[in-house]
């Protein structure tokens, strides 16, 4: 016999774009996002028995997701997920949870002769805001917020030694490297109990983001590091300290590698080592490096 263990759906790759106009200056402030929803409950039968009685059908959730758009404020993204997936769970009994993933992409306002432009903007990276809610019935509210696409190279100032050396290493051990990667971060809140306390909690979420963006950064550039394992250990720990309200921290890194090339074949040319200019930067394989840091008490629960 077959049975469901797990089911969730919803409409993915909702995109809306929102503008703000103040009247008064004539500055325009815009919002451009990507958002996922995808809900769980008694929707079993639908599965199971052709029963679309409990279906919302996903195109309804693609217009909640615009009208939410136009009746609230779309930023800090914490807060839209939220008033989005608080809406599902009030609106459908028989629903017990809904996760509600906004992506924020970059549209930075223009500089024009040195001031800022009222409504002209450009895209100046790939990096998005990212944004998990999951409100659950009755158990309130859980919001992870993350960085993720920020594209980072350091051309010195990594170093990887003192690793395993057996039959199967060939990688010779380094106090010089280039260090290079792609940033997927994210910090998650202790649990809202309700929507009122995503709101009160407002004015975090936006600087803790500028916070972990910060943070991730300068710990990039500053430290010398040992491994991407250490470097990211201490981000995570910088992020606990700078936002309390903070749970844990999770970061997953690639390491984005650059080969040396040997050109000694060439007219004897000197290229490695500390001659070495360059370099083969490589798409595949790479590390992928993982942790996530709790504070100590949960992380022992763990
Ligand atoms: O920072 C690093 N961590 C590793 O675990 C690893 N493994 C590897 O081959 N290079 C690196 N670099």
């Amino acid at each position: 016999m077959a049975a469901i263990a797990s089911a969730r759906y919803g409409k993915d790759n909702v995109r809306v774009y929102k503008v703000e106009r103040d009247e008064k200056t004539g500055v325009q402030t815009v919002t451009e996002m990507t958002v996922c929803v995808l809900l769980e409950g008694a929707i079993d039968t639908s599965y199971t028995k052709a029963d679309n009685s409990v279906v919302v059908a996903t195109d309804s959730m693609k217009n909640t997701v615009y009208i939410k758009a136009k009746e609230h404020p779309v930023t800090p993204p914490e807060l839209f997920a939220s008033i989005l997936g608080t809406h599902f769970i009030d609106s459908y009994p028989h629903l017990t949870a809904a996760h509600i993933n906004v992506i924020t992409h970059r549209w930075t306002r223009m500089t024009i002769d040195g001031k800022p432009h009222p409504h002209s903007f450009y895209r100046d990276g790939a990096e998005t805001r990212n944004v998990e809610a999951v409100a659950r019935r009755g158990k309130g509210i859980d919001i992870r917020s993350g960085i993720a696409g920020l594209l980072v190279l350091k051309s010195t100032g990594s170093q990887f030694h003192g690793f395993i050396r057996d039959e199967y290493t060939t990688l010779p051990e380094v106090w010089e490297r280039i260090l290079s990667t792609d940033v997927d971060a994210g910090w998650s809140w202790k649990t809202f109990p309700d929507i009122a306390a995503v709101k009160a909690a407002v004015p975090k979420f936006d600087k803790a983001f500028e916070d972990a963006r910060n943070i991730t950064l300068k710990t990039f550039a500053e430290e010398d590091s040992p491994s991407v394992q250490n470097t990211m250990y201490k981000m995570c720990e910088y992020i606990m300290a700078a936002v309390p309200e903070v749970e844990n921290v999770d970061y997953s890194l690639p390491n984005k590698h650059y080969f040396e090339i040997d050109l000694s074949w060439h007219k004897g040319l000197k290229n490695t080592g500390k001659d070495a200019e360059v370099y083969a930067p490589q798409s595949g394989p790479n590390g992928l490096i993982k942790v996530t840091v709790a504070r100590s008490q949960t992380a022992a629960k763990l």
